[in-house]
């Protein structure tokens, strides 16, 4: 069998903030994520989604256990481990195709190939037109395609989003997802996403992660089995729904309990 492509192994974190108490973030976590995987991470606000996947990003440390992707640990960031944020984080002063670039610099690609690979990317993500336009000229929508193009072009194994389609209206979401099945399919990373809503969850995920409320544990792991493009008429897509409706509300009841009791 292959190796996890991402490893969390009894990951714990806790946060130090200069002045306040210390937060246990995340407990004992442990899950493997298979090459190719498309996993959804769903919990309470605040049970560590985010600090998950900065730490798997190399952004931040873990207070305990081990994180390794394709068997390494994980020590720093890498061009392999690719994040995409709520807002897409386009420089505002670079063109898209400049921005696509950007990246490529750090791996020292070459100036006229890095800006092939931009073009190639961004015609992937349906922005063939858009190259010499900055992100302000840009739609929500678009921004976030062109942030996907960016980590894209990297050649990430892992590809990391933290509620990317949170800030997109209900249309654009839901050809956001379809655009994302497409993108992953033809990249074969794995994804992690994070998201607040079941839907997505159900609509992208091959199995979804519920973490319990802070400090954040594997609550329980679901694998969706259901053919893709997953409709919501259909009564097992219903089930899913309420299964998670209902796992969810125990730990949100959690979280709102111990914020009043702050
Ligand atoms: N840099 C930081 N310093 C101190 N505490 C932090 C830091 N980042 C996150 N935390 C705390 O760690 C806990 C987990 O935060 P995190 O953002 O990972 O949760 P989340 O599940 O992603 O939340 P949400 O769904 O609301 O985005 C929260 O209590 C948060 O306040």
């Amino acid at each position: 069998m292959s190796r996890p492509a991402v490893s969390i192994q009894s990951v714990s974190k806790r946060w130090t903030p200069e002045g306040r108490a210390p937060v246990q973030a995340l407990k004992d976590l442990s899950f493997d994520v298979e090459p190719g995987e498309f996993i959804v991470l769903l919990g309470p606000s605040g049970c560590g989604k985010s600090t998950l996947l900065y730490m798997i990003a190399g952004l931040e440390e873990v207070s305990g256990g081990t994180i390794a992707c394709d068997g390494e640990p994980v020590t720093e960031p890498s061009a392999e481990r690719g994040l995409i944020f709520q807002e897409a984080s386009l420089f505002p002063w670079l063109t898209i195709a400049d921005n696509v670039a950007f990246g490529l610099s750090v791996q020292h690609v070459q100036p006229v190939r890095r800006r092939e690979i931009a073009i190639e990317m961004l015609k992937r993500v349906g922005l063939g037109d858009m190259l010499d336009k900055k992100p302000d000229e840009l739609s929500g929508g678009m921004r976030q395609r062109a942030a996907c193009a960016r980590a894209l072009a990297m050649r990430p194994k892992v590809l990391m989003m933290d509620e990317p389609f949170a800030a997109l209206d209900v249309q654009t979401r839901a050809r956001m997802q379809d655009f994302l099945l497409q993108i992953w399919r033809d990249s074969g990373a794995s994804i992690l996403l994070v998201t607040h809503s079941i839907d997505e969850a159900i609509s992208l995920a091959d199995r979804v992660v519920v973490f319990t409320a802070r400090p954040g544990q594997v609550k329980t792991i679901v694998p969706i089995d259901l053919p893709r493009p997953r409709q919501s008429r259909d009564p097992r897509y219903h089930a899913y729904r309420d299964m998670f409706a209902e796992l969810l509300a125990d730990e949100v009841d959690r979280a709102f309990a111990e914020q009043e009791a702050v």
